[in-house]
């Protein structure tokens, strides 16, 4: 049989994300816009893309696979499609309740395909946590998910743009819950779990991370707070004596700036509004999402489902460009470390 290159390519599999957002629309315009080296796999109802692209004016070869091994390489203006069935024909800008199975069954049957190694990658467009919760399940991201779905121990949310790295000790954690989650445990266990796929997945030999504090000033000596006395700094301690390169606790107002930032691998913040915002402001729209820690790859967009973009075409799809080719470098590195 003559060989084919195409089956060298990984196979990516591509959420839809909520079908009332503008995951449909950015996935559209992304494949629609240029030819990605992989196989790609969308996770999706055909009728909802369809209705999409006609919405947007685009004109896009939407194809149903009956079997996931039967995708081809991709082709700019083309779209394989693996058939999940939406509830109801979902509104553009209109959440329904109704259609949050769909988006579960989309993100289980990713998850379970990339386990079984039918699939190399995940990468998620924007699902809306609110109408998920709604039906009863407690859903706090994407990251969470797969992490219940991978049975891992403990996954690392981290951000990315061409200039910055940013990773999470707490994730999606109501503010009033985070001291408490301020543990030595927690800590070691990102802090290990970020350094090892900072060597391993992004090659840096000994990678150096800046670290913040939790309080302001990083609790100015105890005045302002005292878990950086009490956890942070005696946790930070012994990482260091176990050979990580880990600068703080640093107050997290100075340290993102470039003194510090331009000498360093990554950031690591205590919870996600004191590491994102910051990230987002330097590269929202082109930067990615990785879920660290998992024994599968999953990259995602920087972005939500801004409902009120949906269907309109004013929707960017740099960060899923981002997030795709990511998760393509990261796949084609595993397959190449497995063959070493
Ligand atoms: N990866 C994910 O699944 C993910 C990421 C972030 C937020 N969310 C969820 O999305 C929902 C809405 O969140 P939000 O309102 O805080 O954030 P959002 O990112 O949806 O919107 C914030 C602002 O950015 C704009 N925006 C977002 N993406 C854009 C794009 N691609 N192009 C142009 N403009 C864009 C929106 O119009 C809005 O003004 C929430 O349920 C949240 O949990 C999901
Ligand atoms: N924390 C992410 C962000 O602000 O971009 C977002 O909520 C997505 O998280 P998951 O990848 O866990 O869904």
């Amino acid at each position: 049989m003559a060989h084919n290159p195409a089956e060298s390519l990984p196979i990516i599999a591509i959420t839809s994300g909520e079908p009332a957002g503008i995951g449909p629309d950015i996935i559209l315009s992304a494949l629609n816009e240029q030819t990605f080296p992989a196989r790609l796999i969308i996770l999706a109802d055909p009728a909802l893309l369809k209705d999409r692209a006609l919405t947007l004016g685009l004109k896009v070869d939407i194809q149903t696979l009956i079997r996931s091994q039967d995708v081809t390489a991709h082709q700019q203006g083309s779209i394989s499609v693996l058939p999940i069935q939406l509830a109801k024909k979902a509104t553009a800008g209109s959440l329904d309740i109704a259609n949050s199975p769909y988006v579960l069954e989309t993100l289980k049957q990713a998850g379970e395909g990339c386990i079984k190694k039918e699939f190399d990658a995940i990468v998620t467009p924007p699902v809306h946590k609110g109408i998920l919760c709604e039906t009863g399940v407690h859903f706090s991201g994407h990251t969470e998910f797969f992490q219940a779905q991978c049975r891992s121990p403990h996954v690392v949310m981290m951000l990315a743009t061409e200039a910055m790295k940013v990773a999470l000790i707490t994730t999606h954690l109501p503010l009033k819950d985070v001291s408490a989650a301020i543990t030595e445990k927690n800590i070691r266990l990102v802090t290990k779990a970020l350094y090892k796929d900072l060597q391993e997945k992004f090659g840096i030999a000994k990678p150096k991370i800046l670290v913040c504090g939790l309080n302001p000033h990083a609790g100015e000596d105890g005045h302002l707070g005292r878990e950086e006395i009490d956890v942070i700094i005696p946790t930070l301690n012994k990482l260091r004596q176990e050979g990580m390169n880990l600068i703080g606790p640093l107050p997290a107002d100075t340290l993102f700036t470039p003194k510090y930032l331009n000498d360093a691998d990554c950031a690591l913040a205590m919870y996600h509004d004191q590491g994102l915002p910051v990230l987002k402001y330097s590269g929202f729209g082109n930067a990615v999402n990785i879920t660290l820690g998992l024994p599968i790859i999953r990259t995602s967009v920087d972005h939500g489902t801004a409902i009120d973009l949906a269907g309109t075409g004013k929707a960017n799809n740099g960060s899923l460009n981002v997030a795709i080719q990511h998760a393509i470098n990261m796949a084609n590195n595993a397959k190449s470390f497995l063959n070493e």
